[in-house]
C-alpha cells in the first residue's frame, strides 16, 4: 500500500487485551500495513497462530523488566499471584521505555506510528520524543472508556459510603453506579504513590494521544462514540469492532489466545448430540478465578437447573490452589455426566458460541465476551465482577435488553436455587425477548463488519489515515 506505513503494535500482556489487538494487527497486515509486534519472551507463543499465517509480521521481543513485586518468569496478567495488583504490571512495563527508544533509534526503517494498549499510556511520551504518532487501542467499549476517561480527567474523591451512587453526569444517559462498581484501577489510586501516579499519567496520556481505535461498532455505542469525540476534542476515533480473526467468524481456530485444553473432536461430537439452542455456555473470561464458595454455588445451580451446559473453569495458579479457587466440588462431574461438559483451562470460546446447540452464555461481561456473544446471537446472563464489567452489564441488560442480570460483584455467591431458575429460563421460552434482541443484534453486528459496513469502512479510513501520516513523515 505504501512504503513507510510501518506500525509498531504493542499489546498489554493479558489475554483480553492481546487477543483483539493481535486480530487487529492481522487485519492491518491484510490491508498492506507493515507490522512489528512487541512482546516479552513468555508471550511470544501467543503470537504463533498469527505468525504462522503471516510471514511478513515482524516481532520485537524485549526482556520483561526486573520488577521487585513481580516474581521472575511472570509476564502475563493471568499468571500474576493474587496479592499483586494489575497496576504493578502496568508500572513494570513502563521500564521498557529506554530499550524501546534504543530499538527505534537503531532501526534502519523504524515504525512511523505506534498502536498500543490503553494500559501503556507512557508510549505517548515515547512517541512524542520520537516524533511519531501514538494511537490508543481500547479493548473495552466506548461507554466504559468514556467513564474511565471522565474519572481520570475529573479525579472525583471517593464517597464515605461505597454504596453511594456516583453519576457520570456528562456522559449520555447519565449512567450511575455504586462507588464500589467504579473502575478498580481508579478506586485504588493513592495520591503520591509512584505506581498510582504512573497509572494516572498513563491514563491522562491516553486522552492526549493522537488517535483512538475502539473494539466496538457504531450501532452498538453510537452516542458514546459521539461523546468520546467531544471529550477528546477531535474526530480521530475509529470504531472498528468487533475485531475477530479474518474469515473465521464461524470456525475460529481453537488456539486463539491459548491452546484449547479439550479435543475439538470430543467437543464437536458432544455438542452435535445436543438440541438446538439448549446448551448454556459458562465462562468468566481469562482472568477471573471463582472462590470455593462461588464454585459450589455455580455447580449446584447447574446441577439443580437440569440444563445442558459447558462450564469453562480456569486453571488456578499454585497460590490459588491452596485457597480453594477453581475447585470443582467432588462428585459433581459424575452427577451431571452426559448433560454437562467441564473444560479445565482454555476453551475455544468463539467456536463454542457459534455452535447451533448453544442457547445462552453466562458471562462475567468482559468486553470481548460481550462482543463474541453478540456475534453468536446468543442471549446472555450477566455476572459482572470488576473492571469495566458493570458498564458492560448495564449496556447489555438495561440498554440493549439482550441479557438478564444474575449477580454483581467479585465476591458475591449466587443463591443456587435462583441461579438454577435463571439458567432454566435462559434456554426456555421465558427468554423470548432476549432471544429476539440477540438475533437483531447479530444482524446489526454482521452488517457492521461486512465489506463496506461501518466497522469495515472505519478500518479502511484508519488505514488511509495511517498511510497518509506515514508519507507525511517520509517527506520530512
Ligand atoms: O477459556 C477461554 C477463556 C477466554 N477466552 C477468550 O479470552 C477473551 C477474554 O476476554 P474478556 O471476555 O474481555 O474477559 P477478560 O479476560 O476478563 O478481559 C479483561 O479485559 C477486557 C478488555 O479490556 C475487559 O473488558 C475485562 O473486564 C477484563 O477482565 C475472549 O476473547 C474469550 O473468547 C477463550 O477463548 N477461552
Amino acid at each position: 500500500m505504501s512504503a513507510g506505513a510501518h506500525v509498531l503494535v504493542f499489546p498489554f500482556p493479558a489475554q483480553g487485551h492481546l487477543i483483539p489487538l493481535l486480530d487487529l494487527a492481522h487485519h492491518l497486515v491484510i490491508r498492506g500495513i507493515t507490522i512489528t509486534i512487541l512482546v516479552t519472551p513468555k508471550n511470544l507463543p501467543i503470537l504463533n497462530p498469527l505468525l504462522s499465517k503471516n510471514s511478513t509480521i515482524n516481532t520485537l521481543v524485549l526482556p520483561f523488566p526486573n520488577y521487585p513485586s513481580i516474581p521472575f518468569g511472570i509476564e502475563n496478567l493471568k499468571d500474576l499471584p493474587p496479592n499483586i495488583r494489575l497496576t504493578s504490571m502496568i508500572h513494570a512495563l513502563g521500564e521498557l521505555y529506554q530499550p524501546l527508544l534504543s530499538w527505534f533509534r537503531s532501526h534502519p526503517s523504524p515504525p512511523v506510528e505506534i498502536i498500543s494498549d490503553i494500559f501503556l499510556g507512557w508510549t505517548h511520551r515515547l512517541a512524542c520524543q520520537l516524533g511519531v504518532r501514538r494511537f490508543v487501542f481500547s479493548p473495552s467499549g466506548a461507554m466504559a472508556l468514556a467513564t474511565m476517561y471522565s474519572l481520570w480527567q475529573e479525579m472525583p474523591s471517593a464517597p464515605k459510603d461505597q454504596n453511594e451512587l456516583f453519576s457520570f453526569s456528562k456522559i449520555p444517559r447519565c449512567p450511575k453506579y455504586p462507588w464500589w462498581q467504579i473502575s478498580t484501577i481508579y478506586r485504588s489510586y493513592m495520591e503520591g504513590d509512584p505506581v498510582s501516579e504512573f497509572t494516572k499519567e498513563g491514563m491522562q496520556a491516553n486522552i492526549a494521544s493522537w488517535g483512538l481505535i475502539v473494539n466496538s461498532f457504531t450501532l452498538l455505542e453510537g452516542i458514546y462514540f459521539e461523546h468520546l469525540r467531544k471529550q477528546l476534542g477531535h474526530d480521530r476515533v475509529w470504531a472498528v469492532g468487533p475485531i475477530l480473526p479474518k474469515k473465521t467468524i464461524d470456525m475460529t481456530p481453537p488456539e486463539r489466545g491459548g491452546t484449547s485444553t479439550v479435543s475439538m473432536h470430543d467437543l464437536k461430537t458432544w455438542l452435535d448430540t445436543c438440541e438446538d439452542h439448549k446448551v448454556v455456555y459458562v465462562c468468566y473470561g481469562s482472568q477471573v478465578l471463582l472462590t470455593k464458595d462461588q464454585m459450589e454455588a455455580v455447580a449446584s445451580g447447574l446441577e439443580k437447573s437440569g440444563v445442558h451446559f459447558i462450564w469453562c473453569v480456569k486453571q488456578p495458579s499454585k497460590e490459588h490452589v491452596g485457597e480453594g479457587y477453581s475447585m470443582i466440588p467432588s462428585g459433581f462431574e459424575d452427577r451431571v455426566a452426559g448433560r454437562g461438559l467441564i473444560i479445565r483451562g482454555w476453551a475455544p470460546q468463539v467456536w463454542i458460541l457459534s455452535h447451533r446447540a448453544v442457547g445462552a452464555f453466562l458471562t462475567h461481561c468482559g468486553w470481548n465476551s460481550i462482543l463474541e456473544g453478540i456475534v453468536a446471537g446468543v442471549p446472555m446472563l450477566a455476572c459482572p465482577m470488576g473492571a469495566d464489567q458493570f458498564v458492560g452489564a448495564t449496556l447489555l441488560a438495561e440498554e440493549l435488553k439482550v441479557a438478564k442480570r444474575v449477580c454483581d460483584g467479585a465476591n458475591v455467591v449466587s443463591k443456587s436455587a435462583n441461579l438454577a431458575r435463571t439458567l432454566m429460563e435462559s434456554v426456555s421460552d421465558q427468554s423470548r425477548v432476549e432471544k429476539e434482541r440477540a438475533k437483531e443484534l447479530r444482524m446489526a453486528v454482521l452488517d457492521a463488519i461486512k465489506e463496506d459496513g461501518s466497522s469495515d469502512k472505519n478500518l479502511t479510513a484508519f488505514v488511509k489515515h495511517v498511510v497518509g501520516l506515514g508519507s507525511e513523515i517520509d517527506k520530512g
